[in-house]
């Protein structure tokens, strides 16, 4: 990478005109080296909690191969005995306690058995028999007799205790209940003394505001978040209502409580949906959003809870880092106890310090995210000219390089180098005075990038391309894991340029970078830091060694009823899609709904059109029609419901079913490849069986899918595709090749995220010890 290069990493995606640009870019080959400034402030950062790493560590601990089983089934424990009998939660029958391994044929296996050892991480699976709110004798799994667990059984009780006085409580008087904790939390009372009545009261605004009154398994999530737990909640078991608990209990200290989530669209929605619990308890709530500016930022982090999405709490952390550093004020204010100097108007800071944050979704961003570090962009380039010129003249002849002729690929690094002759084609080609400028050596990394771009790089798979908000068209990336457009975020290492000059855009050249802090550094500054997820078995050593974070398994309200129905192979995407319309048919006409996940836009087209030539009704979900999401997934779950949906349909997708389709057997989910985290698919699959809901699913794969090449290498994902290009029928005894590869792909981007961190870990020291800012005087 030449210097040029690295300043064409990062680019401008900032909300605020004034402010640096910001956007994600890549460290890793500069890396370790020094500024040659002298140094500008020294910013002592003890407030950091630090990781545990060592990239030396072997990966599989780590990565864990044990597949996320959905937890076991917990039963209502049933609240205080005097509940009243308008609360239908209340007065519902006891759900009957299901035997932990006995769940029927076809259904999901159970977590754990009695005396099972939990996954590597899983700090504790807890088992329904721990939970029997009043029961007298408390009996425990053998090896989950924690003092902890005790402890929360009995925090339960006493939770338990208050409901039937809340439940005679006036709307007002719950109010003034809150403010009380308030005033108590503020005068320095311990937040865990109140906690048994604060969630108390959560639970009883739940009720009345939403008609949702937490269930026990849900206190006990919210439990072990205050403790700073990551909690694995199976999807679909209510991890939007579960986090009104700590995020309600460290507001009361008024230093604020984040949540933060994927995306702009999920930060409004939970915000949003939980409000009124939190209005009736006297707590205001405040929305970031990425058009925002700084004024109702600041606003918006002046409120007692503040959700929004972990980039824009990353961006704001460096835009006011950088004001205060601007102002010379970075040691006293940025780095106090949070409180300091902020007011809620003119030129200051827009956050309050980090306090507490409640991380939603914990592994998509403190481990798929975290592969990238956050960036402001800042410094002019002078060359400018000369870059954007030298993209368009690489992308120009990039279709006539010839792969080993002119180029070869590597297989493990991916990378693409110029062979001699590509190099003399290189030297040959003709060249405008600027291009010319450019030296040689640059000139070859430009043409090996052009040419990797247009042959990877696909529009409306990786990319769309759509009107920005100045009118110009732009390169918008579509979000591999969440099916959503990625406003805001760039390929780095000049990717998303080269992408720019193959479409024919203008090109975004970045202007250095000004200040940049990773995911991992991010969320270690939080005083208390916790997280939710449907899937953090797989993720469990990762997360405890860089945030020290033990992961707690929670068990699910109702007996998971989801069937898995065994996966299918076939030779090509072709036959493949024939035999997923097939299947579509066949369940179709039973009427009940049918869910299709895809990969990529393309091939959630391509499927829509062979359900149109054989007459099948259906919706198309993806990054090209978000309008209508709220629309079709309201009615994706009705009787006789094709929805065809990229990953959007996954996250925060909630899909609900009539008694009638209950009746059918729920809905039928057809995921229609893997990806590259098994956590996607199961954030897919989780759109059926949701709340014990009867479902099942159904994994289809190609021997031409993308998982074999990142997984096997494309030298042996090349011959399966063509041994499969013969196949007429299914060949389902190569299922297990595709999971094999989906965890060797895991692993790389595991060995990925541990060199990243262990750069910065170095980078950060030495950058301390000559006495400079590491998220300000980053080299570049
Ligand atoms: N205590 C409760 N009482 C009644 N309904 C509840 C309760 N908790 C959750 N729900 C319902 O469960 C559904 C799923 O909730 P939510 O979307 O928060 O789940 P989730 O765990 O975030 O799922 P996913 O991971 O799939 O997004 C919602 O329809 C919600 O209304």
């Amino acid at each position: 990478m030449t210097q040029q290069d690295n300043s064409q990493t990062h680019a401008d995606a900032s909300p605020d005109a004034t402010a640096p640009t910001a956007s994600t870019g890549s460290p890793m080959s500069n890396a370790s080296r020094p500024e040659n400034e002298a140094s500008k402030t020294d910013v002592p950062d003890s407030q950091e909690r630090k990781p545990e790493i060592d990239p030396s560590e072997s990966t599989s601990a780590a990565t864990g191969d044990h597949p996320a089983d959905p937890p076991v089934p917990m039963p209502e424990a049933g609240p205080a005995p005097a509940a009243s009998a308008n609360d239908s939660q209340d007065s519902a029958p006891p759900t009957p306690q299901p035997e932990p391994t006995a769940l029927a044929a076809g259904t999901e296996p159970t977590a754990l058995a009695a005396g099972d050892e939990p996954p590597a991480g899983v700090t504790a699976t807890i088992a329904p028999e721990r939970f029997q709110t009043g029961a007298k004798s408390v009996s425990l799994f053998s090896g989950f007799k924690t003092p902890k667990m005790l402890r929360w059984m009995r925090v339960l009780e006493e939770i338990g205790g208050w409901e039937s006085t809340l439940q005679q409580d006036s709307d007002s008087e719950l109010k003034k209940r809150s403010l009380a904790l308030r005033y108590r939390a503020m005068a320095g009372e311990k937040l865990a003394k109140l906690l048994p009545e604060g969630y108390a009261l959560v639970r009883e605004a739940g009720r009345r505001a939403l008609g949702m009154r937490h269930y026990d398994v849900q206190m006990i999530g919210g439990i072990s978040l205050f403790e700073g737990s990551i909690a694995e909640m199976q999807t679909g078991e209510g991890k939007t209502l579960t986090a009104t608990l700590p995020l309600y209990i460290h507001s009361l200290v008024g230093k604020g409580a984040h949540l933060a989530t994927v995306n702009d669209y999920l930060a409004k929605r939970d915000a949003e949906w939980m409000m009124p619990i939190f209005h009736m308890l006297g707590v205001s709530v405040g929305i970031i959003q990425t058009p925002d500016d700084q004024g109702s930022r600041r606003k918006s982090y002046s409120s007692a809870i503040t959700y929004g999405t972990a980039k824009e709490f990353g961006f704001d952390f460096l835009r006011d880092r950088l004001l205060l550093r601007a102002q010379n004020r970075i040691q006293t204010e940025m780095l106090g106890d949070g409180g300091g100097g902020f007011t809620d108007s003119g030129d200051k800071p827009v956050m309050r310090g980090m306090h507490f944050c409640l991380v939603d979704e914990a592994d998509s961003i403190l481990i798929d995210e975290a592969r990238t570090p956050l960036i402001i962009g800042s410094i002019e380039d002078t060359v400018r000219d000369q870059i954007v010129e030298t993209y368009r003249w690489a992308s120009k002849h990039a279709s006539e390089y010839e792969l080993d002729d002119h180029f070869t690929i590597d297989d493990d690094t991916k990378q693409y180098e110029l062979t001699a002759r590509g190099r003399q084609k290189v030297r040959s080609l003709p060249k405008s005075d600027l291009v010319r400028t450019m030296g040689l050596v640059d000139l070859y990394e430009y043409t090996e990038r052009a040419v990797k771009v247009h042959r990877e790089f696909l529009l409306d798979r990786q990319y769309v391309v759509r009107p920005g908000d100045k009118g110009e068209d732009e390169i918008v990336i579509v979000d591999e894991f969440t099916g959503r457009l990625a406003e805001g975020r760039k390929w780095r290492d000049g990717i998303h340029q080269a992408i720019e000059a193959k479409e024919g855009l203008d090109i975004s050249v970045p202007t250095g970078q000004a200040a940049r802090i990773t995911v991992q550094d991010l969320f270690l500054r939080y005083n208390h830091l916790a997280g939710m997820t449907g899937t953090a078995a797989t993720s469990a050593g990762e997360l405890r060694r860089i945030y020290r974070t033990p992961v707690l398994r929670v068990p699910t309200n109702r007996p998971p009823q989801r069937k898995q129905l065994s996966d299918r192979v076939f030779g090509a995407l072709l036959t493949k899609f024939r035999a997923i319309v097939d299947e579509v048919k066949e369940i179709h006409a039973t009427g009940r709904p049918i869910l299709i996940g895809t990969r990529s836009i393309d091939k959630s087209e391509i499927l829509s059109r062979m359900l149109d030539e054989i007459g099948i009704e259906h919706e198309v979900l993806n990054a090209n029609n978000v309008e209508r999401e709220a629309e079709i997934v309201s009615e994706a779950g009705g009787l006789g419901r094709v929805t065809v949906a990229t990953n959007m349909a996954g996250r925060g997708t909630d899909i609900k079913l009539s008694d009638d389709i209950v009746a059918l057997g729920g809905m039928h989910v057809i995921c229609t490849e893997l990806h590259d985290a098994a956590r996607i698919d199961r954030q897919l699959i989780g759109r059926c069986g949701r709340q014990g809901d009867p479902g099942s699913y159904r994994q289809y794969l190609s021997l031409d899918d993308d998982i074999l090449k990142g997984g096997l290498g494309p030298d042996k994902a090349e011959r399966l595709k063509s041994r499969g290009e013969n196949l007429e029928g299914s060949v389902d005894s190569y299922a297990k090749l595709f999971r094999k590869a989906q965890r060797k792909v895991e692993k790389k981007h595991f060995r990925d995220r541990m060199v990243l961190l262990h750069h910065e870990k170095e980078r950060k020291k030495m950058q301390r010890e000559i006495g400079q800012d590491p998220y300000l005087d980053t080299p570049d």
